[in-house]
C-alpha cells in the first residue's frame, strides 16, 4: 500500500513526515483558477473540496492510465526529469508498487471579511488581507479527498472539510513590511503560517492546528478509515521502534 500526496506543498509533506508518514509525491496539473471559474456560487466548503477532489482524481487518473498500459499524455504536465523541484515530487513511474495506491488531495483557503482567499501572490494583495485579519479572526477551510485505488481502478473515496478558527494579532507597520518582504505570506492561503514566521502574529486557533498548516491529521485519519485504511499501518517502522 502506497499513500500518495497530490500536493506541491512542502507544509503539507512536512505535517505528514512529522505525523510518521512517508508519502510519494505526485503534484497535480489542476489549475484551480479554471475550475473555480466554473462553479457557480460555491459555499467556501464546496470550494475547498471541489478542488481537492480535482487533485486527488487528477493523480488517480493517472495510475488508472498507467494500470491500463495506456499513455495518456494529454494532461500529464511535463515532469521528464521526475521530480518537481518545489517539493522534490515524484513521477507515478517512479512508484513501483501501484497495486494498492492512497492518493490524498486538499486545498486551503481563508475566510475573511466576507471573502473566501487563497494565495495572495503578490505583497500588496497580502498587505490588503492583512489589513482586513489584523486584529480579527478568519475561518481556515481546508478540503479533503482521498481515493483508494486498486490495480488502477478506484474502490472508494471519502472527503471532507475542516474548518478551523484563527485569531490575528495587529502587527505593526514596520513588522508587517518586514514579514511581507519575507515573501512567506505571498505563498500561503490566507497570507499568513501558524508554523512559520506567520506565527508571531497569530493569537491562536480554535480547533484543529495542522488543517491551518495544509491537511488535518484527524480528518485524515477518518477518512482513510472510510477507505479501509488504518493511519497506523502508515507509520512504518515508526510503529514498530
Ligand atoms: N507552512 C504553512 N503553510 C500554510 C499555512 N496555511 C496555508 N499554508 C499553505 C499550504 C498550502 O501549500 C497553501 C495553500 O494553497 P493550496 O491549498 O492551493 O496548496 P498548494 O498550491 O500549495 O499546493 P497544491 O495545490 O496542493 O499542489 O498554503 C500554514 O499555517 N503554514
Amino acid at each position: 500500500m502506497r499513500l500518495v500526496l497530490a500536493s506541491a506543498s512542502p507544509a503539507r509533506l512536512a505535517v505528514l513526515r512529522a505525523a510518521g508518514v512517508e508519502p510519494d509525491v505526485v503534484v497535480s496539473g489542476v489549475d484551480e483558477d479554471a475550475l473555480v471559474a466554473t462553479l457557480t456560487d460555491p459555499t467556501p466548503t464546496e470550494l475547498v473540496t471541489t478542488l481537492a477532489r480535482a487533485k486527488a482524481d487528477e493523480v488517480a487518473s493517472r495510475f488508472a492510465a498507467a494500470a491500463t498500459n495506456t499513455t495518456n499524455t494529454t494532461n500529464i504536465p511535463d515532469n521528464t526529469d521526475n521530480t518537481d523541484t518545489r517539493t522534490g515530487a515524484d513521477d507515478i513511474a517512479d512508484i513501483d508498487d501501484i497495486a494498492d495506491i492512497i492518493v490524498v488531495g486538499c486545498d486551503s483557503m481563508l475566510s475573511i471579511a466576507g471573502q473566501v482567499v487563497g494565495k495572495p501572490g503578490t505583497a500588496e494583495v497580502a498587505r490588503t488581507r492583512w489589513k482586513d485579519m489584523a486584529g480579527g479572526e478568519g475561518e481556515l477551510l481546508t478540503g479533503h479527498a482521498v481515493v483508494r485505488l486498486r490495480d488502477g481502478a478506484v474502490v472508494a473515496r471519502a472527503e471532507g472539510t475542516r474548518v478551523t478558527t484563527v485569531r490575528f494579532s495587529t502587527p505593526s507597520g514596520e513588522e508587517l513590511d518586514a514579514y511581507l518582504a519575507t515573501g512567506e505570506p505571498l505563498a500561503v492561503a490566507g497570507a499568513f503560517t501558524l508554523d512559520g514566521l506567520g506565527g508571531w502574529f497569530v493569537e491562536g486557533v480554535d480547533g484543529d492546528p495542522s488543517s491551518v498548516v495544509g491537511i488535518s491529521l484527524p480528518l485524515t485519519r477518518r477518512l482513510l478509515a472510510e477507505v479501509g485504511v488504518g493511519v497506523v499501518s502508515l507509520w512504518g517502522d515508526r510503529a514498530t521502534s
